[in-house]
């Protein structure tokens, strides 16, 4: 199976052009190629398949296997490797996903890419969206969780996934590997979510560490920081533009008048193989 490897920040995928390869099982090929130890190493598996309703399909599975409906590093990867591997010259290119269509625009300055920009679409923000239980018409902005003695507060936003965001004074002090499971897990949410910490920097940059479902932690995630601005706005800490400062580096994102989040930041191939079935 020829494969190339991509990552968005230091979140990183296995990409395989599914037009090309064939594969039998998906989700067990994700949790194959995803191990750091037996496989190539990833965060998550991308497919590309055709699609009747935009330019390409793009499908994602987690590295445990589970199929997540979108993801916003992915998009920006699989952008450039659309158009650097010449499967379309159009630098603005329609996805489609579990979570509806995106769509990457490449922006180029004196000939070189200098970032990838997307549409991440519409922040859905009732219960029934996200899903979390509870009156699926109601929304989740700082909505006490008690936790194991400790009260967090949490905000829910979808970005056609699941994210639970949670404002902390101190970043440094999160113990993201015992808290992220517990919450991602957390019978509220009967399709799991991803569980972010923020930090407000100020009114234009958040500080944010993410615990993602089916992946753990990773060291960015664009749905993730999409969401984050939303929680950041409806909580009155920032701006509608702002920074979002991860560990593996910053994505910029705007929450533009028409209610569509815009996201950029950048997209690195590292290396292609042939991975041995
Ligand atoms: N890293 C991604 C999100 C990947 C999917 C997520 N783990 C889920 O299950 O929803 C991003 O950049 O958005």
């Amino acid at each position: 199976m020829q494969f190339t490897k991509w990552h968005g920040l230091g979140n990183d995928f296995v990409i395989v052009n599914g037009m090309e390869e064939q594969i039998a099982d998906y989700q067990q090929q994700a949790i194959a190629v995803c191990d750091r130890n037996f496989g190539i190493g990833a965060d998550g598996l991308v497919m590309l398949l055709p699609s009747d309703i935009a330019d390409f399909k793009m499908r994602i599975f987690n590295s445990d296997g589970s199929e997540a409906d979108m993801c916003g590093n992915a998009t920006r990867c699989v952008a450039r490797y659309l158009y650097e591997n010449k499967l379309t010259a159009k630098t603005v290119i329609t996805l489609d996903t579990l979570a509806g269509i995106i769509t990457p625009e490449l922006i180029f300055k004196n000939g070189t890419l200098a970032t990838v920009k997307v549409d991440m679409g519409l922040p859905r923000l009732k219960r029934g969206e996200i899903p979390i239980s509870g009156n699926p018409e109601e929304q989740v902005i700082s909505m006490p969780l008690a936790i194991d003695g400790e009260t967090y507060h949490i905000t829910c936003v979808s970005m056609g996934n699941p994210h639970c965001l949670i404002f902390v004074n101190d970043i440094t002090k999160v113990d993201l590997a015992l808290i992220g499971p517990k919450i991602e897990t957390h019978t509220l949410f009967p399709k799991k979510t991803n569980v972010e910490f923020l930090q407000i920097i100020d009114r234009k940059t958040i500080r944010m560490r993410v615990w993602e479902r089916g992946a753990g932690i990773t060291k960015a995630c664009g749905t993730g920081a999409s969401a984050a601005l939303v929680a950041a706005v409806l909580n009155g800490c920032t701006d509608r533009q702002a920074t979002v400062k991860l560990d593996g580096g910053d994505l910029y994102l705007e929450w533009a008048a028409n209610n569509h989040i815009y996201k950029s930041g950048p997209a690195v191939e590292v290396f292609r193989g042939n991975y041995l079935l």
